[in-house]
């Protein structure tokens, strides 16, 4: 049963590094700029009007309104950390704006006690919570007494694979319940806009003396934004423009960039939407927001223009702290090279349907971007839940009803993937419409507004979660069924990737008992050193966060690659030639992970388009103290913006920075030394200007898979095509739209099969 993909172009784009060039935010830890933030974001000064007004509907059904605990109505305060009391009760003014924005449970419809409502809300709402760190840090409701005990086991953890293991130890208390089965979705979906509606109405009715408070707030907060327009710019901060920059930044935020680089230095000082933001583009300087002063000083929480959203909740991309070190920590192993290797079929086999079906014998012209979002959506898709891995099982293993019944679960799971991926596929092409959309209006229109929009884009979380829970769910009750209990299986998995068997990692241990070996099984056996792994709601979260993180990103980079080999066909023509040196003419067998490597070209060719197409080009931290960056003091509360399309075109730093030469890197390479990709980015590259995937602490996890999917796919297609632009020369060259990423408009390419 084929697991059935749309054909139409997915027009995907969430901006998951912070500073889109769309938006007001609001400075971090205070209550206004909270609101504000919630607000959303306007051109200034309508912006702080719009804060003002709409904080109040934002704080009135706020608490009802999200599901993180500060703000949702949860447990008792007695249940709760003093931590989360304090911010309860509004003492703390530094809770996470972003988060507030992350979880729009509408759990006012059917408090818990009134049984399933008609829109599915997430376990950790309705039901108890099991995840450890955050209920013990007060981000999330404790389980309630008598719940199931804790998983209890101990005695080993993973060893440390990224910067994150430096941090202290996780909090060790941790219980562990499972989830009631989401209940069906019974209602249309124009009943669920009703019901959506409704609880918005009842919650904004039964929260306004909370909204007069916080309507002061606002005010104040936007009385500031005001009052900065017409201010000078605090004492040593960075020169810029004069003036808010609004309008120049969205005109053509490239530009934009690029300019005032050229003309302020490395640090540039700017007022947007009434924010004060550094741009910051000299190495030293994004060394120190990135590197040095990581997580102490820059973090993520309170920085402007990432409204964060309930699609990917509170996962890796957007959380601080302790929850992100633990969450980092147990999601590194599913990462390393050995797991990642693992999921080189599904590339591969991506990209042979790809090429078998909409390219075809023949070729023909086609927009190979819209080609390769569907593409690295299916590669996503079964490498985190496993879609269409049983089919291919079958067809590796020879098909049929033996292959079947030696690997029960895959069976169970084909069957229920089907029906599964058709429903994340549709409600994923919703919900990225709709941040495609909000970014190509400038604004940031709060989620938790009762727009058409806003209810199509919860219907469609909502959707999701009630498959994705129902997925972990009996990912579980496969685990217990194939090991005794989940527990056992966790610990099958530890020792066989202590032992390095099971391909070294935990999904390989569970294939080898017949449990499909995606990422969703990798999280859910994932121990951390006290022996607690995730809740469903954090593995929920993450399993989002990949999807929004690793999606369209590669997608880009596949596209802007195919863009600049069929623009230069030298390149291309020597990287077709290294490939079919290694794997042979184009009936031969796909390539490999083990053929990649010798492919040092085609690298080059990746890291070259990363360096002048960078899909992530602005990358976002606030500065939650007063900071020192070299000269300059930045205020507590400031946002920074580093940009890797600039710092990846400094001339000082690279030869004709705006030419396409792979070359490039085999030199450097010859000059500084570096053992492969990993290493050259681990520092922000060997000239210090080279980050792709950002760096420091919070560097990209998908770095190996993103570079293994863009290798093979590369490869394969090279293997049996040639790319040409069409007629028009260089002004068919696809334009840039710097949107959330940096993708390109269309890649409109005529695609030719090679002759063996
Ligand atoms: C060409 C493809 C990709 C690019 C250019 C890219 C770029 C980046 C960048 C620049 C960051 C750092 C953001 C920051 O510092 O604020 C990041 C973080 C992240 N990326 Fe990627 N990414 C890609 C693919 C992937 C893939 C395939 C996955 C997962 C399957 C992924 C998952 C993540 C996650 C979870 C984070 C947050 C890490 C953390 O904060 O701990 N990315 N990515």
């Amino acid at each position: 049963m084929a697991v059935a993909f749309p054909r139409a172009r997915l027009p995907c784009g969430v901006w998951p590094f912070g500073g889109s060039a769309v938006g007001v935010p609001a400075t971090p830890n205070t209550t206004a700029n909270r609101a504000h933030a919630r607000a959303g974001s306007l051109q200034p000064p309508f912006a702080a009007a719009a804060a003002a007004v709409t904080a109040a509907a934002s704080q009135s059904s706020a608490r009802v309104l999200y599901a993180t605990p500060d703000l949702a109505p949860g447990p008792g305060p007695s249940s709760l950390t003093s931590a989360a009391r304090a911010r309860r009760s509004g003492v703390s003014a530094c809770r996470n704006r972003n988060q507030a924005t992350r979880r729009p449970i509408l759990a006012a419809a059917a408090p818990p006690s009134q049984g399933p409502a008609t829109a599915p809300v997430r376990p950790d709402v309705t039901g108890p919570s099991i995840e450890g760190s955050a209920a013990s840090n007060g981000t999330r409701p404790a389980p309630p007494p008598g719940a199931a005990s804790s998983s209890g086991y101990s005695g080993y953890s993973y060893p440390a694979a990224s910067p994150a293991s430096s941090f202290p130890p996780p909090p060790s208390s941790f219980s562990s319940v499972l989830p009631p089965a989401p209940p069906p979705l019974t209602a249309s979906s124009s009943d669920l806009r009703l019901d959506l509606w409704l609880s918005l109405l009842q919650a904004s009715a039964s929260q306004l003396s909370a909204a007069a408070t916080q309507l002061t707030a606002a005010a104040e907060g936007a009385a500031t934004r005001l009052q900065r327009l017409s201010s000078p710019p605090p004492p040593a901060f960075p020169a810029g423009p004069p003036g808010d920059q609004t309008l120049p930044l969205l005109t053509d935020p490239l530009r934009f960039l690029t300019d005032a680089t050229a003309r302020y230095g490395p640090v540039v000082g700017l007022l947007l939407g009434g924010e004060r933001v550094a741009l910051v583009t000299g190495r030293a300087e994004a060394r120190a927001v990135l590197v040095e002063a990581a997580g102490e000083t820059y973090v993520k929480e309170g920085t402007a223009f990432f409204p964060g959203s309930s699609l990917a909740g509170n996962g890796l991309l957007v959380s601080d702290g302790p929850v992100w070190q633990r969450q980092r920590r147990l999601s590194n192993p599913a990462f390393r090279r050995a797991a990642v290797e693992a999921y080189a079929g599904a590339m591969v086999a991506a990209t042979e349907d790809m090429m078998r079906g909409v390219w075809g014998a023949a070729g023909g012209t086609r927009d190979v971007y819209a080609d390769f979002n569907e593409l690295t959506l299916q590669v996503t898709l079964e490498a985190l839940f496993g879609f269409g891995s049983a089919e291919r099982k079958q067809q590796q293993d020879g098909g049929g009803a033996a292959a079947v019944a030696a690997a029960p679960s895959f069976a169970s799971s084909a069957a229920a993937s089907s029906e599964d991926a058709a429903q994340i596929v549709s409600a994923v092409e919703k919900a990225f419409t709709f941040f495609t959309q909000r970014a190509a209006t400038g604004f940031v229109i709060p989620e938790w507004l009762p727009t058409w929009d806003n209810l199509e884009f919860a219907a469609a979380v909502q959707q999701l979660d009630r498959v994705v829970y129902g997925m972990i769910n009996r990912r579980r009750q496969e685990l217990a069924a194939a090991f005794g209990s989940v527990v056992a299986a966790a610990d099958a998995a530890a020792a066989a990737a202590a032992a390095g068997g099971g391909g070294g990692s935990a999904a390989g241990a569970a294939a080898a008992a017949g449990v499909p070996s995606d990422l969703l099984t990798s999280l859910l056996l994932a121990r951390d050193e006290d022996g607690s792994g995730m809740s469903d709601t954090a593995l929920r979260d993450e399993l989002m966060t990949l999807l929004v993180a690793g999606q369209e990103t590669s997608a880009i980079l596949l596209g802007w690659a195919s863009a600049l080999l069929a623009a230069h066909p030298e390149v291309q023509a020597a990287a077709a030639a290294e490939v079919l040196a290694v794997c042979g003419g184009p009936d031969a067998g796909p390539p490999t992970p083990a053929s990649v490597r010798h492919m040092p070209y085609l690298e080059s060719v990746v890291l070259e388009t990363l360096r002048l197409y960078s899909p992530a080009y602005m990358v976002g931290r606030c500065a939650r103290r007063d900071a020192a960056l070299g000269p300059y003091v930045l205020p507590a509360g400031t946002t920074v913006l580093v940009s890797p399309y600039v710092m990846h075109r400094d001339p000082e730093v690279w030869e004709q920075p705006e030419a396409f030469r792979p070359e490039r890197w085999q030199e450097l390479q010859n000059r500084e030394g570096y053992a492969g990709y990993m290493g050259l980015m681990s520092n922000l590259g060997p000239n210090g200007a080279y980050l792709p995937f950002g760096g420091g602490p919070r560097n990209c996890i998908g770095t190996g898979f993103a570079m293994m999917e863009a290798l093979l796919v590369l490869a394969a297609v090279l293997q049996r095509y040639s790319l040409a632009l069409p007629p028009g020369g260089s002004s068919s060259f696809p334009k840039p739209k710097p949107l959330l990423t940096l993708r390109p408009e269309a890649v409109v390419l005529r695609v030719s099969p090679r002759r063996a």
